[in-house]
């Protein structure tokens, strides 16, 4: 049994649930160098984000996290522990053992992870069943509460409908059912609100930040928009061509840059954010 005194809550030293250092990734077949030097920190509760511009290397630093990079693109640098364990050892069978009740992940475009041909109730029982070893009727029971944490409104039928009867924003709310189902503490989520209108995503935003708070759940966000970032994240990774160009809490990146390439981000995200203004304006009239 753990003493009191070693209780993180007791001593004030969260033990990092994440830990990332120096990690490198390669694409081996062309010998170039993707991910050029990662490293962050999460203890359980607390939120980083990674921003920069598409193929600056986000999604390879999440997949290498996960342990699940593409065939011939491989961590050549660094490491990453999970819950105090050093990952490079792991072999496929354990890594599998790990992802969903460890760390989980959720992605853009929910419908590409669902099958098509079952309902969605059922899949997320699946999870419990083999993650959790449930039977049956308890993973069903489970899936329900699950559908109603990440507050699908009639949860009963939601759970006996197929992907192509439910809208974007409630397929990913499903998406996120099922990678907390076995109880993860950290969670990526890559893109995970781009998909989404801007009404949608905010309620998506709102339900990680409550399952952070209600569960201590550690999350990455990745995400192009700076105003997921600065809405989730206590600390922000900009990254570009493989490089963390700057990094530091979210407040003091977004609002006093200290790289050209982070205030060039914010000045396109503020004109971006105008015109988007303006563009619906336009349209109402
Ligand atoms: N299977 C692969 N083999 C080799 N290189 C790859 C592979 N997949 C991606 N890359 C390269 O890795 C680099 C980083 O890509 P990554 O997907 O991490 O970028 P990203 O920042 O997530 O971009 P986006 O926002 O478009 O998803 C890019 O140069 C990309 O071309």
């Amino acid at each position: 049994m753990t003493s009191l005194a070693e209780t993180p809550a007791v001593t004030g030293v969260a033990e990092p649930v994440l830990a990332v250092r120096d990690v490198r990734v390669t694409a081996l077949a062309e010998g170039r160098e993707i991910v050029k030097g990662v490293s962050f920190e999460l203890t359980p509760g607390r939120t980083v984000g990674i921003v920069g511009e598409s193929g600056s290397g986000k999604t390879m630093t999440c997949r290498a996290v996960l342990g699940i990079l593409p065939d011939h693109v491989e961590v050549t640098g660094g490491s990453v522990h999970l819950a105090g364990a050093d990952v490079s050892s792991l072999t496929s069978a354990q890594w599998t053992a790990l992802r969903g009740s460890t760390i989980s992940a959720v992605f853009q475009d929910p419908a590409s992870y669902l099958n098509p041909s079952i309902p969605v109730g059922p899949q997320i029982a699946e999870v419990l069943r083999v993650k959790k070893g449930l039977r049956r009727r308890e993973a069903r029971a489970r899936a329900l509460d699950l559908l109603v944490a990440v507050h699908l409104r009639n949860p009963a039928l939601v759970y006996t409908q197929y992907p192509f009867e439910l809208s974007g924003g409630m397929l990913q709310r499903i998406l996120i059912a099922a990678a907390i189902a076995a109880g993860p503490r950290v969670l990526i989520a890559d893109e995970a609100t781009t998909a989404l209108d801007v009404t949608v995503q905010a309620e998506i935003l709102d339900l990680l930040a409550e399952l952070r708070e209600r569960t201590g759940l550690a999350l990455v966000v990745v995400s192009h928009d700076l105003a997921v970032v600065a809405q989730l994240c206590d600390e922000v990774l900009v990254m570009r061509e493989g490089e963390v160009v700057e990094q530091g809490p979210t407040a003091r990146v977004l609002h006093r840059p200290r790289h050209e390439y982070t205030r060039l981000l914010i000045a396109e995200h503020e004109q971006y954010g105008l015109d988007a203004f303006f563009g619906r304006t336009e349209a109402g009239r």
